[in-house]
């Protein structure tokens, strides 16, 4: 569990975190979006005792990061994969973490595996790709067998492969009971990855509810209906717009319907006696809700 109160950065005049109040619950992948510069690294790094904040409170179960016994044990992060010595190989660098927390030796073979580096343990991390990088950096994440993971933009620049295994871990880890608080810009893999999601723009709050709630805000949801007579749909637009439903018309005999259920506009059919040939609910992607939500906060967007 991570808990946020009243959380506030500030550096000189600017606040990149405003009074952030969030909790990220265990068992769960807690997603966190938000548009460039919107203050989620700034976030991780306080949780991860990094950035101390300027008021509030970040805890990792119930504690400061700066009062955890065996942090390693408590809390592993993803910050930035790259951050580590280059000519010191993999098992050498996870050795060397796993010494200094107190964590078993044999943590170190078991993590690599669980990664997939088991056979390049012995290979300079220098001379890593990307994602044995990321690989690398989720391996020392792992080696406390923490209950609380961080992970902030996990997937940047891995390829397909390497995202799914990402995906696959990251799930994993949540169904396992942990608590799983993990960054990305990419709306389609949070999509499939998280079951809540926290938004933040220009470092306040502006979602914190289940996936499918967040999506359900896009006013781009939507009702389709495919009628082959004109005459008939056109009866049934009427009666939908007189009703305060905005209706588009895509094609001929097609209408788009927005803020009526999908259940009134099939009875209305009916009672109207329109013969429908389709009946469908379009869901929005996290990607419409997503841009919906954040329009007022991201700072670069084209207009
Ligand atoms: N050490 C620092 N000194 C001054 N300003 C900082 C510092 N770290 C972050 N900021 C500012 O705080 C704000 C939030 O930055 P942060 O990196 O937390 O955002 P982010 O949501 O992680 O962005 P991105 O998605 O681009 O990684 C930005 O305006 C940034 O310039």
């Amino acid at each position: 569990m991570i808990t946020l109160e009243r959380l506030t950065k500030r550096f000189g005049d600017s606040t990149a975190v405003d009074d952030l109040t969030v909790d990220v619950g265990a068992g769960l992948v807690t997603g966190f979006l938000g548009p460039n510069g919107a203050g989620k690294s700034t976030t991780m790094r306080m949780i991860l005792g990094l950035d101390r904040p300027t008021s509030g409170r970040a805890l990792v179960a119930g504690r400061p990061y700066s009062e955890l016994r065996h942090p390693l044990r408590e809390v592993g992060a993803l910050l930035d994969a790259k951050a580590l010595h280059p000519g010191r190989g993999a098992r050498t660098h996870l050795r060397a973490l796993a010494r200094t927390h107190h964590i078993p030796a044999r943590r170190v073979d078991e993590t690599l595996d669980i990664v997939g580096l088991g056979e390049v343990g012995g290979r300079r991390a220098g001379g890593f790709s990307l994602g044995m990088h990321q690989r690398l950096g989720i391996a020392a994440a792992l080696l406390g067998d923490p209950g609380v993971l961080i992970f902030d933009e996990p997937v940047n620049g891995l390829d397909p492969d390497g995202v799914l295994w990402i995906r696959e871990l990251i799930r994993s880890l949540a169904a396992e009971g942990r608590t799983v608080f993990v960054s990305s810009h990419l709306m389609s893999e949070m999509e499939l990855m998280a079951d809540r999601l926290v938004v933040i723009g220009r470092g306040r709050l502006i979602a914190d509810a289940p996936l499918s709630e967040v999506i359900a805000t896009s006013s781009v949801a939507a009702v389709v209906v495919r009628c082959p007579d004109p005459g008939r749909l056109a009866l049934l637009c009427q009666h939908l717009v007189a009703g305060g439903a905005r209706v588009e018309t895509s094609e001929e005999s097609r209408l788009v319907i927005s803020g009526t259920p999908i259940e009134e506009v099939g009875l209305l059919a009916h009672r109207l006696g329109v013969p429908l040939l389709e009946l469908s609910a379009r869901q929005a992607s996290l990607e419409e809700a997503y841009m919906e939500l954040t329009a007022a906060s991201a700072q670069f967007r084209a207009s």
